[in-house]
């Protein structure tokens, strides 16, 4: 029997085997349901309770090889051709339960190549060549997302959330079966106190206004819990001391080394280890120019290396001299290359390849084999689609609550440049200036609904890109509900805000003393504003960071802002620019604004003498000494404004449509940019 076979005894979730073997499934049909079934439906107390939960499990993977894809498609046109590179080069090994496997090497050896491969992650540039084994069965991403986790490198979080906050999530996000507060709450402290985070569990992660967060090695602990919530037999760490001191990364290696101790198998890249840390490892995979150079425990290295001539001094750093020794040194590459190909030639023929092919073989045997293949199986179990809706809102609706620059800044923007508007045009009058200050301030709280509305949503929105592409590339929820959830929860914003604008600079302003056409320039604010945010979600799924998301917006608002009616008059656009207009949601809200505004005006006063220009003074008959009389060449009534800047009564219908065709196309695009960006990624 081995290892696995004997761990996997007394482990609770025989019971499912023993089911199964009683009815007419094979050993191997049995297995595989186990271990899909593995953390997805484990029962609510089994989770709960301290036990470990899971199938210890065997990673195994065999004549690796990996290349980057040549370039392809639509820019080989533009480009030169790009070679594929062959990057992991027959790579085989195996991470067993109760192991902690670091794999070492220098930089550019293939370490975060070969854990994509083995995490099913950032595949989309590679083809991958070899098999992967999962207890003897062929890996699948289902079957890899049901027992493993992934420990990324960079520990990316919801600053604002609670450390208890965000686990909760977490969890309730992973299990597809319901838990009450009790038991999550009890499995969240069991996590807690294993990773010796019970004091911050309800401090916030990072939280700006107040200057408390996390430290970096409570951070990267915080990471693992998340990873080990539902109890994975495997798990996978990036580069788990990147940035952390000597004291950080001995409790972050020590977590891992007691995790392995509960017989999950941890696999992890690392640079750099000190000879204390470096201790702690059971395995190491030595990695150089995408070749194994060793793969066993630390002390069959040194003989190795020993053997091959290359001792270790005695007060050296074990893992600074393989890398030192496995390592390409500018200006003499020819000679580092072929040292580097001596020893992973020595190594394939060594007897520790030798026992490890063996092993592979009766893996191999044991299954159909065949190639990776990650892409053609379905993706990993979620929770159904209403529960992730429900967290997503509450998560997002949460996040938008707390965080200052979300909330505060919001209303505060908002509160400015509505206050500006009402002070600088407060109370008009319906004369020939109030006709220019009346439009101008309907422009204005146009235009401050637009900005703030598209600057709110790419400004969060961009910000937490990067936690949305990492959640779903480890499968937790759909594209499609994320972005609703996000929608749902930014929604009040569009509506308050807008709608409070309005009503402030309605009665400030002293429009039309009616209600419907308060009404209806509320309803139209409101529209206004979730175009606009439309544009920003669409900005955002499109650019790659804030500072790219800013660059874009501003060149393709200015022109659309331009053609809005008011900063040139519409029958005066230019030809060549004028189908812009269709395009421009400040158009279609200024001119149902403006109707809106005057179209009932029966009467304005008309008491001044007009200037005309001297140039067109002679042409005009009622000019004398350079102006209209008092009472001539006025605009006297709300139609006769109208169609002086250009605006049409006969237009509205068409521009609430196209108000509501906006809304709905850059959400729309917004969506396809997403799921274009995460497919890119996969
Ligand atoms: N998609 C790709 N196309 C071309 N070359 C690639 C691609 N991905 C990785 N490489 C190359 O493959 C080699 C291994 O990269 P990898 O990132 O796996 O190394 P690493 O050992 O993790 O390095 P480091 O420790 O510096 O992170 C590098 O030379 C890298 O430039």
């Amino acid at each position: 029997m081995s290892t696995a076979e004997e761990q996997t005894k007394g482990n609770p979730r025989n019971g499912f085997q023993r089911f199964f073997t009683n009815t007419n499934f094979s050993t191997d049909e049995v297995d595989s349901i186990a271990e899909l079934i593995n953390c997805v439906s484990c029962s609510s107390e089994d989770l709960s309770s301290s036990a470990a939960n899971f199938k210890p499990t065997t990673l195994s993977w065999n004549n690796l090889n990996v290349y980057s894809k040549g370039s392809s498609g639509f820019t080989e046109y533009f480009r030169k051709p790009k070679e594929p590179v062959h990057i992991i080069k027959k790579v085989s090994g195996q991470a067993k339960p109760g192991n902690l496997l670091a794999i070492l090497g220098a930089s550019g050896a293939g370490k975060t190549t070969l854990l994509n491969v083995l995490t099913g992650q950032n595949l989309n540039k590679l083809a991958i060549e070899g098999q992967v084994f999962l207890n003897n069965e062929p890996i699948t991403i289902e079957r890899l997302s049901s027992c493993s986790s992934y420990v990324q490198q960079d520990d990316l979080f919801f600053g604002v959330l609670t450390v208890r906050e965000h686990l909760q999530f977490q969890l309730k996000l992973r299990t597809t079966f319901s838990l009450n507060s009790g038991q999550i709450n009890k499995r969240i402290d069991q996590i807690l106190e294993k990773l010796g985070l019970m004091k911050v569990a309800e401090n916030r992660i990072k939280c700006g206004s107040s200057g408390q967060r996390l430290s970096g090695g409570e951070l990267k602990r915080l990471s693992i819990a998340t990873e080990i919530l539902t109890d994975p037999a495997i798990l996978f760490c990036d580069e788990p001391t990147s940035g952390l001191d000597s004291f950080m990364t001995q409790t972050v290696v020590s977590v891992l080394k007691s995790l392995a101790n509960e017989q999950r198998t941890i696999v992890c890249t690392i640079h750099q280890p000190s000879s204390e840390i470096f201790k702690m490892f059971d395995k190491i995979m030595l990695l150089a120019e995408g070749r194994v150079a060793f793969l066993g425990t630390a002390d069959k290295a040194l003989d190795f290396f020993s053997q091959l001539g290359f001792k270790c001094p005695s007060n050296y750093n074990p893992s600074d001299f393989y890398v030192q020794q496995l390592s390409i040194v500018p200006g003499n590459k020819e000679q580092c290359l072929s040292k580097v190909n001596m020893i992973c030639n020595s190594y394939e023929a060594s007897d520790y390849h030798r026992d490890l092919r063996s092993e592979l073989k009766i893996v191999s045997e044991a299954t159909f084999g065949g190639p990776v293949k990650y892409n053609q199986y379905s993706k990993p179990v979620q929770i159904e689609i209403f529960s992730q809706f429900n967290l997503l809102t509450h998560r997002s609706a949460l996040i938008n609550f707390r965080d200052p620059i979300l909330t505060t800044s919001r209303i505060a923007n908002t509160l400015f440049c509505t206050l500006l508007v009402a002070l600088a045009y407060w109370g008009q009058d319906y004369n020939q200036e109030g006709i220019m200050n009346i439009n101008g301030a309907i422009f204005l709280s146009i235009m401050s609904g637009n900005f703030s509305g598209i600057y709110m949503i790419i400004g969060a929105f961009c910000n937490e890109m990067p936690i949305f592409l990492r959640e779903h590339a480890a499968g937790r929820y759909r594209v499609s509900i994320y972005f609703i959830a996000k929608m749902a929860s930014d929604l009040p914003y569009f509506i308050l805000l807008p709608s409070a604008t309005w009503s402030i600079c309605y009665y400030a302003i002293g429009l039309v003393n009616d209600f419907d056409t308060f009404l209806i320039g509320n309803a139209v604010s409101i529209i206004l504003v979730n175009a606009a945010a439309g544009f920003g979600y669409f900005i955002s799924s499109i650019t790659t960071s804030l500072t790219v998301g800013l660059e874009v917006a501003s060149p393709l608002i200015s022109p659309l802002s331009l053609l809005g009616g008011t900063f040139v008059n519409n029958r005066t656009i230019p030809k060549w620019i004028n189908w812009l207009k269709y395009f421009s949601w400040f158009h279609y809200s200024n001119e149902i604004l403006t109707v809106n505004q005057w179209r009932d005006v029966t009467h304005i006063d008309c008491d001044f003498e007009m200037p005309v220009p001297r140039s067109i003074a002679s042409d005009l008959p009622d000019v004398s000494k350079g102006t209209i009389p008092t009472g001539q060449g006025c605009l006297v009534n709300g139609k006769q404004v109208i169609a002086s800047v250009g605006f049409k009564e006969s237009d509205l219908k068409f521009d609430y449509w196209m108000l509501i065709f906006v809304i709905v196309i850059f959400r729309v695009l917004a969506y396809v940019a997403l799921r274009c960006r995460v497919k890119l990624q996969r």
